[in-house]
Formats: C-alpha cells, structure tokens, sequence
C-alpha cells in the first residue's frame, strides 16, 4: 500500500520506517526542514535500539522516503497517518493546534479516498474536529479513523511490531478493510485487532497511560510506607506481581515516572473530566503523588550533608526519563540538577545517550564527564537517576578510589541491600532501609 505519515518524531519516525518493514511504500512528511535533510541523508534524529537496521534496509531499497512537501508526501496515499504533537496547553488540555493545522492544508489536497488515521494522542471528540477541518476544503470522499500508538520509547520496534493489541476507532466498513490489511502482517501472532467507535478508541489511549501512571504512583507510595514500617518494596513487588490479576509489570517504585506521554497525559485527561463536570479523584492523587517522588531525594541528600549543599560535588548517573532512550522530557534527573544548582552544590553528569540534550538544555551549568568513572571523580556523592545497564555492576574498589564519600543515593534501586553492606557504602534507596557502614570498634 502506498502510505503517508505526517511528523517524523519518535512515533512518526516507527510507524513510517516499521510499515515500510512490511512491504508498504511510505512517504514521511515533516516541516522541520533540518530534520528532513538529516533523515534524508540516513542519519536519524533520534536513539532508538533497532531502528537503524530497518531504517537503513527500507531507505536503501526505497519503501521508505522524507520530505517536506505536504501535496508530494500524499500524492497516491490511501492511508495517511497524523503523528503531530499533541503537547499540553496553558490548561493543561491537549493542544491540537498541530493537528487541525494539517487537516486544514490536507483537505484541498486530498485528490482520491483516503483513510486520515490520527496516531498522536488526542482528546475524545479529536476525529470529529479533524473530519470537520478537512470537509472544509475536501473534494473527495475520506474517513477519519482514531488509531492510538501504544509503542514504549527504548523498544518502540518491538512494540510496533508485535503489538499486544491494535485499537482502530471508526465505524466505516471502508476504512475498516483497509486498516485491516495494512495490520495483518503485524498481529498474525494472535493479538487482536480492536475495533471500536473513534471517541472509545480516543479514550482507551488516555485509560491505559492513565492506569499505568495509577501504577507506577501506587507502588510509589507503598514505598513510601515501607520506609516508615521498615518493610522493602522490592519483596512487596516480587509478592504482589506473581498474582496474575496484578501483574509483574510497571511496579517499580523509583524517583517518579517521566518522559513525554504519562506526566501530560494524565494532566489531559484530568482537564477532560473537568470539563466535563466530573470529579477524578484517583487522577489528582497519582499528579501529586508523582510530583512529590521526583523531589524525594533531595532532603535526604541534604540532611546527609548537614543541611548544607554549598560546594559540594555532586555526581549523577543517568539523565535520560528512562534507560535505552536520550530523551530527556520531564526527566526527573533535571528537576533534581536544577536544584542541587539552586542549594549551592556542583553537579557533574553522566548519560549514555543523553547527555548532548542536556547540554542543549543546561550548557555549562554542570559538567559533563564522559565516562561513568570520571562522573565521581572527587564528588562528595553519587545520585542514580536512570537506571542504565551499565551502572548495574560497576567496580566499587575502582569508585572508591574516586569518591571522597562512600555514599550513594538510588532513585531506582539499582542495587541489594546485601552487596552495599558488602562494599561499606551509605546507601539510600527508595522504600527499603538506608545502609549504614557497620562502625568497627577497635579493642
Ligand atoms: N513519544 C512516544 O513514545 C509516543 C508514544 C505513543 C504516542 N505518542 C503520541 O504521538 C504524538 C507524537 O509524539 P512524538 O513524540 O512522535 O512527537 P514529536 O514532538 O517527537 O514529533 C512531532 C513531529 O511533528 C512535526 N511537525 C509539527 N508540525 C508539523 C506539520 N505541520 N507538518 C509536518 N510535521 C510537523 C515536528 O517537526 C516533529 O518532528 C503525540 O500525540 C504523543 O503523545 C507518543
Ligand atoms: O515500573 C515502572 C515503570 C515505569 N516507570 C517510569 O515511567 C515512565 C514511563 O515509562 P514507559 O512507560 O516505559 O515509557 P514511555 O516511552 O513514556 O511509554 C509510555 O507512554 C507512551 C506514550 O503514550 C505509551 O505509548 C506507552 O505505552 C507507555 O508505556 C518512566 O519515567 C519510567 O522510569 C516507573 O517509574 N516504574
């Protein structure tokens, strides 16, 4: 099938290159002329494991293309996806100026049926306002089907290509045979294809980051708990995650979820319910429960150190939202930089991959270290922000020799309370005990 995507960000950037994996001939259209330069010159813009290899396999064999003509890119599309921009407004609601902006332009240009698939994530009532815009200008026939992306950055490929499920929201048998094709090489492993009416497939997007976020801050305050009790949250995760209706995933407590679906996601579908005169109450709690974890470290850090930061040395790990990406979009790692800045402390920072938006963002208000090691070189502490690999199984005598104290704060309780009672470290962690280095008494 010929395709068209609208937007080369992370989710245009997937569904453009993985659609052209499945024999599909895709023009990707963007307006940022810088990035479409790049793209065309097979650099991509973004960190993603995977993407290079079908990435450069579909541009060498000519399924996958980049412009940014709007009329070029959907010369011949029968479908055309809209992965736009959906940040949040000044209330908090979806802006959707991106979005109805290209129905705008599209409906003039539309020259045979197509199928206008909204792949960003939209607020209920989103398909109809986009089917309005391009009837303005439209000449032919077309439907508007609402399609969510539930793909996870730092394994988009695998999720895009073995989604658990696909939700198609339209109602038009048309569109429906078409969005059917297009799917079946990707869900021949037995997930479904689900079809609904477009405002309950609009929804679904918003429930499912919803219920995740519930997660994420549930587990999060029974951490905070566990702390008060003296129980470890890791055993309470391992307990509760065998029990097959709760499921062992998303259960880790850390330092507050970010990146750029859940904290604006939850935020939108709040302003939802708002606006339509209904009280969500889980959804207030899981903002403020996020909004407090993402400073929880801080005191902690500063009670260690007197109540004093001035001039100490602080070294980071991690600075991406997550591990396996270098976006860096509400990281909590920022949050945490800027105010160890605004306590007086020094910040030095490593990142596998995210460290050139940080520089972008931050320059040189922090240093940046290139390796792990050299990020604790004479720092009075370390802080674990992400959770990377790498900073699993570190050589502690070699970190000794670095850090002028043996202590470390984890926001994603990277490591065993055992092995850091093992290597003598002062190590606080999110809802289990602070190890303490055992005092020896000399006789
Ligand atoms: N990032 C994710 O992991 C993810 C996953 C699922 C769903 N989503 C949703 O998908 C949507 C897109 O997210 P993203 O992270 O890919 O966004 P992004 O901000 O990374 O990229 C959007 C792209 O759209 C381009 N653009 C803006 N206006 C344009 C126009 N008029 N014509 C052509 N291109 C234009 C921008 O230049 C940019 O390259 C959002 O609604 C988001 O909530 C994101
Ligand atoms: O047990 C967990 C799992 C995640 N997180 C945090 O939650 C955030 C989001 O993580 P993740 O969901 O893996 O990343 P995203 O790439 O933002 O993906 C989410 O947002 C996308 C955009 O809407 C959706 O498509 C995905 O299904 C949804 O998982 C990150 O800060 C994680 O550190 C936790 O704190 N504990």
């Amino acid at each position: 099938m010929k395709l068209a995507v609208i937007g080369t960000g992370y989710v245009g950037l997937v569904t453009g290159t993985c659609f052209a994996e499945t024999g599909n001939q895709v023009t990707c259209v963007d307006i940022d002329e810088r990035k479409v330069e790049k793209l065309n010159n097979g650099i991509i813009p973004i960190y993603e494991p995977g993407l290079d290899v079908l990435f450069n396999r579909n541009t060498a064999e000519g399924r996958l293309k980049f412009t940014t003509n709007l009329a070029e890119g959907i010369e011949g599309a029968e479908v055309i996806f809209l992965a736009l921009p959906t940040p949040p407004g000044e209330d908090g609601s979806a802006d959707l100026k991106y979005i109805l902006k290209v129905a705008d332009d599209l409906g003039p240009l539309l020259k045979q049926y197509a199928v206008v698939v909204d792949k960003s994530t939209v607020p209920v009532g989103t398909a109809e306002k986009v089917r309005n815009m391009i009837s303005k200008g439209a000449q032919v026939d077309f439907d508007v089907v609402s399609n969510p992306e539930f793909l996870r950055e730092g394994v988009a490929v695998e999720d895009f290509m073995k989604p658990d499920r696909v939700v198609i929201g339209t109602q038009s048998e048309k569109a429906k045979t078409v969005m059917n094709k297009l799917y079946a090489p990707l869900v021949r492993q037995g997930n479904p294809v689900i079809f609904m009416d477009e405002r309950s497939a609009e929804m679904t997007k918003y429930a499912a980051n919803a219920f995740l976020a519930v997660k994420i801050s549930f587990m999060n305050e029974i951490a905070n708990l566990c702390e008060k009790v003296g129980a470890n949250v890791d055993d309470i995760r391992r307990g509760i995650g065998t029990d097959s209706r709760i499921g062992k995933r998303f259960l880790f407590a850390g330092i507050g979820y970010g990146g750029s679906c859940f904290p604006k996601d939850v935020q939108a579908l709040a302003k939802t319910a708002q606006d339509n005169a209904y009280d969500f109450k889980i959804l207030k709690s899981v903002m403020d429960v996020n909004a407090q974890q993402k400073s929880k470290l801080l005191p902690l850090i500063k009670d260690h150190f007197d109540g004093n930061l001035k001039g100490k040395t602080i070294a980071i790990w991690g600075l991406a939202f997550k591990p396996y990406t270098d976006d860096i979009r509400e990281a909590p790692a920022l949050e945490n930089i800027r105010a160890l800045l605004s306590e007086g402390a020094k910040v030095t920072v490593y990142d596998p991959e995210a460290m050139e938006n940080v520089r972008n963002l931050l320059g040189n208000q922090i240093t940046y270290a290139h390796t792990s090691y050299a990020a604790l070189d004479d720092a009075d502490a370390l802080v674990i922000m992400t959770e990377w690999p790498l900073f699993r199984t570190p050589d502690f005598n070699k970190m000794n020799l670095l850090l002028k104290n043996k202590v470390i704060f984890d926001g994603r309780n990277v490591y065993e309370l055992d092995q850091m009672k093992e290597v003598g470290y002062t190590y606080y962690s999110i809802g289990r005990e602070t190890v303490m280095p055992e005092v020896h008494q000399s006789a």
